[in-house]
């Protein structure tokens, strides 16, 4: 262990998409270093599982709520709950996200409504409810958001995904001054490929469809990110060793994005044939997810 076991006892974080890939690593990584972690998705089974798999090795510290985040009421009511039944969250880590690669001209407009919905809305939804929060009782904070290197490349068949991720990395500069004087602080990170089943099953559903971006040989280092290399920097955003760090998106690609195959831009020589058969892969993989959602 880089960090000392218990450097986040104290802490109490709500991880959106904690259920599943990044976000439950990050839960297991934080209960791991002393933290109490909540975790948010839609589908009830996934996060009890998760959680009780976590609470195993670490003992009673991962709680788990079923939230939709694109449903302000919902998220208001749920961030209120654990206020009221644990205490006030120290953290939030807006990690939850929709995307699939699609040809742009063929997306359509409840398509666009998913991804950007989710990223974009979902995160500010979450920020703004545990900030008020902060701000009226006098609290400290800190939020780190789930960003893509493609804030600074942009990406081709991914297009709401990276206008979503964007405007995430506008709200973390804009917050960071708006509510440093509140001690909130907004800091994100811009991961390169850290393969996980669900984003793997949309972003790489086709043989035909595997491409630079989701490729370990096109990353410089030679190889994928590792969970517990994001759960150390994230781990740091969210401890009192990052109090003077604020409105800063830190990338963590192995140098991914400088040697520019991150971006799907090698999807141009897929015909409309392949392109319906990776759009029928991502969405079986979809509605499999979808029969077990809570919310
Ligand atoms: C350098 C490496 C970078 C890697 C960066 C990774 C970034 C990520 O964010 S990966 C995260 C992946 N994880 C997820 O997407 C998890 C959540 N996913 C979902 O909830 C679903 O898979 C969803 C994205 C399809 C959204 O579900 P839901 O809100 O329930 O939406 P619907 O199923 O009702 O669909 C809405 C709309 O979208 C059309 N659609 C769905 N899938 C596809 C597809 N593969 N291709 C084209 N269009 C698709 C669907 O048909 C609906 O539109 P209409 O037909 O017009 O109703
Ligand atoms: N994997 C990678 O290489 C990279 C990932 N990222 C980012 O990391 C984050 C995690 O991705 P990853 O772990 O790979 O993918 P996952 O699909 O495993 O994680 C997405 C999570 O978001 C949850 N979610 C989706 N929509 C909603 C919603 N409306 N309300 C609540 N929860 C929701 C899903 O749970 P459920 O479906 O049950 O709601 C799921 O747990 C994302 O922000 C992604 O953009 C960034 C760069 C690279």
């Amino acid at each position: 262990m880089l960090y000392d076991r218990n450097c986040l006892e104290g802490k109490r974080i709500l991880i959106t998409g904690g259920g599943t890939g990044i976000g439950k690593g990050l839960a297991r990584h934080m209960a791991a270093h002393g933290a109490q972690v909540h975790i948010w998705g839609r589908r009830a089974q996934v996060l009890e599982e998760a959680a009780a798999e976590i609470n195993r090795e670490v003992g009673e510290r991962v709680f788990w709520q079923a939230v939709d985040i694109r449903n302000y009421e919902a998220v208001d009511a749920a961030v209120g709950e654990i206020w009221d039944n644990y205490g006030p969250l120290t953290g939030l880590v807006n990690n939850a996200a929709a995307n699939f690669i699609a040809p742009t001209k063929d997306l359509s407009p409840r398509g666009y409504e998913a991804i950007a919905s989710t990223v974009m809305d979902g995160a500010f939804f979450t920020t703004q409810c545990a900030g008020r929060r902060w701000i009226e009782q006098g609290l400290k904070g800190s939020v780190v958001s789930t960003l893509v290197t493609w804030i600074w490349t942009g990406s081709p068949y991914v297009v709401p995904s990276a206008m979503a991720k964007a405007a995430v990395n506008a709200m973390t500069m804009s917050l960071a001054v708006e509510w440093a004087r509140y001690g909130i602080r907004l800091n994100a990170v811009a991961p390169g490929p850290f393969p996980t089943d669900y984003a793997w099953q949309m972003l790489n559903p086709t043989a035909d469809s595997s491409v630079g971006a989701t490729q370990a040989d096109q990353v410089p280092m030679g190889r994928f990110g590792e969970m517990s290399e994001l759960g150390n920097l994230v781990l740091l955003l969210l401890s009192d060793g990052a109090d003077y760090i604020t409105g800063e998106t830190i990338t963590i690609d192995g140098g991914h994005h400088l040697a520019a195959p991150s971006t799907f831009a090698g999807l141009n020589s897929m015909s409309d044939e392949q392109w319906a058969q990776a759009k029928a892969a991502a969405k079986a993989a979809s509605e499999k997810s979808k029969a077990q959602r809570s919310v």
